[in-house]
């Protein structure tokens, strides 16, 4: 991965995205109403359509972006799930045989058949293979082998290498504990000063860089807290001033910007928002950990005022940016007793919500996504004036999966009307947060790798 190097943007810039996009605006709300309806469709058969011609094109001859393939194969599988659609069996089928490939015979995964082992492929790979689901899938990841490839990439620092001899950062520590957790493979030696690691990662700003002494970033803003959570350091954090950052990067636009004084970009409608969801849901982990987010001192889970309201309120849908009161406090000690991940976002708890309301302006958000990153003919991508591909499709997706249900305090139930942006049929399927799956792929697999 590359290092980040593109300069902090011009007032130009930012000016000449704010105009194009208050334009696509402008150009909307003149609009008659069945207009309107139109622009804010999700076009699902397009965004269908184009998705599964690109999965059809990953043979041997596919050599665009050619050590990304277990990416492509996520992308477009996770966008087509999160539609509830599925891929033909033949389709599949091919796609698990691939993937089979890209498998080093020593564990892990690689960018392309017989292409050396790496972390962010591997997390692509497994990732693709849980969205597939079914034992074919899922039987196919050799667990013995990746745990031992995983192994060998945890450096003596904490620190997780994504590949022989190549860069530690956050994303390696949060590709390893992901897959990791995923197949129920976490153990001590993984965990081992993952936590120092990420916490050295934290700025003053607040957010999370890629190693230490770097810029804040969405991408590993969203790493880092994930991997905290999953190894059940969380509190570590200084989860208030995550969240100050994390606010603040939400553009005039309604959509998100990666870091301080960037542009804002379809993609981090997951990356950002997505550290929205698992805020949101620290406050319903098992365990004694308890996080007031926005609540004050609701903090008591038990508490009447904090019992789970299963709909959003009329008076929250309709208030602008909503950033919340105080928010969390760090805890006096880290709780370090459960190493391996016990500590897991329930999603299938419906007890113990603090009352919901989004830290973000989701409304503007689903508006920016559908309106300023959709292709009507199929695709996402970052902002107008800009192509379409899989990697914004995805992120562009997954980010508005979060909004839908970003006012639920039971995510057993559906989000009301009023919280979907556009017609209620654009509703999309539920993620688990900590990994970005569709929530019942999630289940199928942790059922299977439980057992097996
Ligand atoms: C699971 C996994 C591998 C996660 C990676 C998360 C991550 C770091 C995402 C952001 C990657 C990206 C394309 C940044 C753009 O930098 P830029 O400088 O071109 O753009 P900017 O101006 O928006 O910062
Ligand atoms: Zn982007």
């Amino acid at each position: 991965m590359e290092s980040f190097t593109s300069p902090t943007v011009t007032q130009r810039d930012q000016i000449l995205v704010e105009q194009q996009v208050f334009n696509i605006f402008k150009t909307f709300y003149n609009m008659p109403p069945s207009s309107q309806s139109f622009m804010l469709e999700l076009q699902r058969e397009n965004h269908v359509e184009y998705l599964t011609n690109g999965l059809k094109q990953l043979g041997p001859s596919f050599c665009v972006l050619d050590a990304n393939r277990p990416w492509i194969c996520y992308w477009i599988l996770h966008s087509i799930a999160l539609m509830d659609e599925f891929v033909d069996p033949e389709l599949e089928d091919n796609t698990i045989d691939f993937l089979g490939r890209c498998q080093d015979p020593n564990g892990g995964y690689g960018g392309g058949p017989g292409q050396m082992p790496h972390l962010a492929t591997t997390y692509a790979a497994v990732n693709s293979l849980v969205t597939l689901g079914g034992d074919k899938a899922l039987s196919s990841i050799n667990r013995q082998k990746l745990y031992s490839f995983m192994r060998k990439m945890k450096d003596a620092s904490g620190g997780f290498r994504m590949h022989d001899g190549g860069e530690i950062d956050v994303r390696a520590c949060y590709t390893a504990i992901s897959v990791a957790s995923l197949l129920n493979i976490l153990d001590d030696e993984l965990v081992q000063n993952v936590g120092n690691y990420i916490l050295s990662c934290q700025t003053y700003e607040g957010g999370i860089s890629g190693e230490p002494g770097s810029e804040a970033h969405g991408g590993y803003t969203f790493c880092g807290l994930a991997t905290m959570i999953l190894i059940n350091e969380v509190d570590r954090l200084d989860l208030s001033r995550l969240i100050d950052w994390v606010v603040f990067q939400q553009g005039v636009e309604g959509g998100f910007q990666g870091r301080t004084n960037k542009l804002v970009d379809g993609c981090y409608s997951f990356w950002q928002g997505g550290i929205f969801a698992l805020l949101k849901r620290l406050n319903s982990t098992k365990g004694e950990r308890s996080i007031p987010l926005g609540g004050g001192e609701d903090s008591d889970p038990e508490s009447p005022q904090t019992t789970a309201s299963s709909d959003a309120t009329d008076e929250g849908l309709n208030e602008d940016l909503s950033q919340g009161g105080s928010h969390s406090e760090k805890a006096d000690q880290h709780d370090t007793s459960s190493r391996v991940n016990v500590d897991k976002i329930d999603h299938n708890s419906s007890k113990g919500h603090a009352k919901v309301e989004p830290l973000f302006n989701s409304l503007a958000l689903q508006q920016y996504i559908l309106l300023c990153s959709q292709d009507l003919n199929g695709g996402l991508r970052d902002k107008p004036g800009k192509s379409r591909d899989h990697y914004h499709t995805c992120y562009c997706l997954s980010g508005l999966s979060v909004c839908q249900r970003s006012w639920l305090g039971d995510e057993d139930s559906p989000p009301l009307p009023r919280a979907v942006l556009g017609p209620y049929s654009n509703l999309l399927e539920p993620i688990h947060p900590l990994y970005n799956v569709v929530l019942d792929r999630y289940q199928e697999a942790e059922e299977f790798f439980t057992r097996s």
